[in-house]
């Protein structure tokens, strides 16, 4: 920063300069700090976390062929009426479409851990469940303790994208409970369920609507992105990055591992080798 300030300083400004770091100087009137602050911010809670989502993401759908396949399906749908439409770009429309997409985005959240657990301080003396937290102890809430409870997630080290799918509970005509999913219509929301529970299926007597997963609203179970006042600033931006970037990874690319990597988790999320991987064009369309 010092380098840049003397550069601005002596009048070598050049386009090289033109960048995050210097618009602040010349723009803001933010402090040394705040400025150092924000950078490192963005390169390390905004950068390191999705490119290594993204990383986890490529790793687990190549074990899951039938998850690559169902993404391939639905990105194929979108891509073909952007086609027709002569549409290019995508847009909020084609991401609101993007459902199963989303349970891949939550799935790998939950499985890889890209965070993995919180700092906070005990402000004030605590007892919490039987235990005296003193004022002024650090409590690492680990995030990835919950999301690999088996008590709150069926065979949690498996990634299994379709538990985030939006179910419906159903009581069915030997009087069990059944769960469904809900069926959608052709711009992507779902179906009422009268409409599809009872004309199509004659064993389904009552049914209650319930989300199995959340992909967007943090709840006590799922939380990748923290919760409360310190909720990530770019969660909704780092799913729709992993969303963008799945639609053209599976609509253009066929890839396996090129050697056997599989991530390390300590302290941060990383894989040793680099997770290289055999990259070949297949366009789908
Ligand atoms: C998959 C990607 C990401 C994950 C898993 C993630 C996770 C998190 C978590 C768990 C926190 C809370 C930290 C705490 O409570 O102590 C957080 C905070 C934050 N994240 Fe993210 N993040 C991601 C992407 C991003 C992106 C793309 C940006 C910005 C472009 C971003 C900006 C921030 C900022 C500014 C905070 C601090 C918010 C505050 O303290 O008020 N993050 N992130």
């Amino acid at each position: 920063m010092k380098e840049r300030i003397q550069k601005m300083e002596d009048g070598q400004d050049d386009m090289e300069q033109d960048d995050l770091l210097g618009w602040v100087l010349k723009h803001s009137n933010l402090s040394t700090e705040q400025i150092l602050d924000l950078v490192l911010s963005l390169l390390f809670a905004g950068h390191e976390t999705s490119s290594v989502a993204i990383t986890l993401s490529i790793y687990f759908l190549q074990g899951s062929p039938a998850a690559v396949k169902q993404l391939q399906e639905e990105h194929l749908q979108i891509a073909r009426a952007k086609k027709q439409s002569g549409e290019k770009e995508l847009n909020w429309e084609d991401y609101k479409k993007m459902e199963f997409t989303q349970c891949v985005v939550s799935e790998t959240l939950r499985l890889g851990n890209v965070v993995r657990f919180l700092h906070r301080k005990a402000l004030k003396d605590v007892r919490y469940k039987g235990y005296d937290i003193p004022s002024g102890w650090k409590v690492l809430p680990v995030l990835a303790a919950v999301h690999l409870d088996s008590s709150h997630f069926d065979h949690p080290q498996h990634f299994n994208p379709w538990r985030w799918q939006q179910q419906a509970v159903c009581l069915v005509a030997s009087g069990k409970r059944k769960k469904f999913n809900i069926e959608r219509q052709s711009d992507g929301s779902p179906m009422p369920i009268r409409s599809w529970c009872s004309d199509r299926r004659t064993d389904v007597a009552y049914c209650t609507e319930q989300n199995s997963g959340s992909s967007g609203a943090t709840n006590n179970y799922f939380m990748p992105f923290g919760g409360g006042p310190r909720l990530c600033a770019g969660s909704e931006l780092a799913k729709l990055e992993m969303a963008v970037f799945i639609h053209h990874l599976v609509l253009n690319y066929h890839w396996e591992l090129a050697e056997p990597d599989q991530a390390f988790a300590f302290p941060f999320v990383d894989f040793p080798k680099g997770l290289p991987i055999i990259v070949k064009h297949q366009p789908l369309l």
